[in-house]
């Protein structure tokens, strides 16, 4: 796998990054939610530099000239519920991209500590020979991506493979290095040092689905 770990050059994006993280700064919903989209927007345009791009004509109302376009069938999938304001941002670059959607939560069992990935919702394009861009913005062990990506499966078989997150933990990243293959790109704002013992990251930002969506009733 390809990593492209955006927080090794100073930019814009850690102004985004620190207020995700700060306690007093991310119980505004809307900024969280806000500061995920302009993240995916970020990465998206870091992203569309691996595209493959084609020379095309354009007529302005002067003359003609030409221009490189990306010529990609892009297919975004977000894994609810926290991918939806990172699926905003990708798709304002990705104007022409085909979406889908599926739902991938934790359900804890006997304790806190232990959870298995439920998939249920799942809503999707043909993904034959298209550059399927998978998002969400937290990668914690990585189970969700890869539960994800197997759910996929069936609906045929992508040309590229692009993983966009917004905090990975080293566990979660070597956990899909291991299941992806090496041409899979992932883009990804930050990778923290670890999990702790509810699978949260450390010292992440707390639970995304619910700064972004409001507190949910465990199942
Ligand atoms: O890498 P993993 O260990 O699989 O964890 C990451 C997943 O956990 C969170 O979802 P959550 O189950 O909290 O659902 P939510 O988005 O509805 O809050 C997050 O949004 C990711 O989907
Ligand atoms: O730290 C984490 C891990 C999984 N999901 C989250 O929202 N946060
Ligand atoms: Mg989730």
């Amino acid at each position: 796998m390809q990593i492209h770990n955006l927080s090794l050059e100073n930019t814009i994006l850690n102004v985004f990054m620190s207020e995700l993280r700060d306690k007093t700064i991310q119980t505004d919903n809307m900024r969280f939610r806000r500061n995920i989209e302009r993240i995916g927007e970020i990465l998206a345009y870091e992203l569309s530099k691996s595209l493959q791009f084609k020379k095309q004509s354009v007529e302005t109302p002067l003359d003609s000239t030409t221009v490189n376009l990306p010529e990609n069938d892009i297919v975004i999938c977000s894994i609810l519920r926290a991918g939806i304001p990172l699926h905003n941002g990708l798709l304002n670059y990705f104007d022409a991209a085909e979406n889908a959607f599926i739902s991938a939560y934790r359900q804890h069992k006997s304790s806190p500590e232990s959870f298995e990935i439920v998939v249920e919702y799942l809503a999707c394009p043909s993904l034959e020979n298209k550059t399927l861009i998978l998002a969400d913005p937290m990668l914690a062990t990585g189970q969700s991506m890869v539960a994800t990506f197997e759910a996929l499966k069936p609906f045929g078989t992508p040309k590229e493979i692009h993983l966009v997150s917004v905090i990975g933990a080293q566990q979660g990243v070597d956990y899909v290095n291991n299941h992806f293959n090496e041409d899979t790109h992932l883009w990804i704002s930050t990778i923290d040092e670890k999990l702790n013992e509810k699978g949260y990251i450390v010292p992440g930002l707390g639970d995304a689905g619910d700064l972004c969506f409001g507190e949910k009733l465990q199942q």
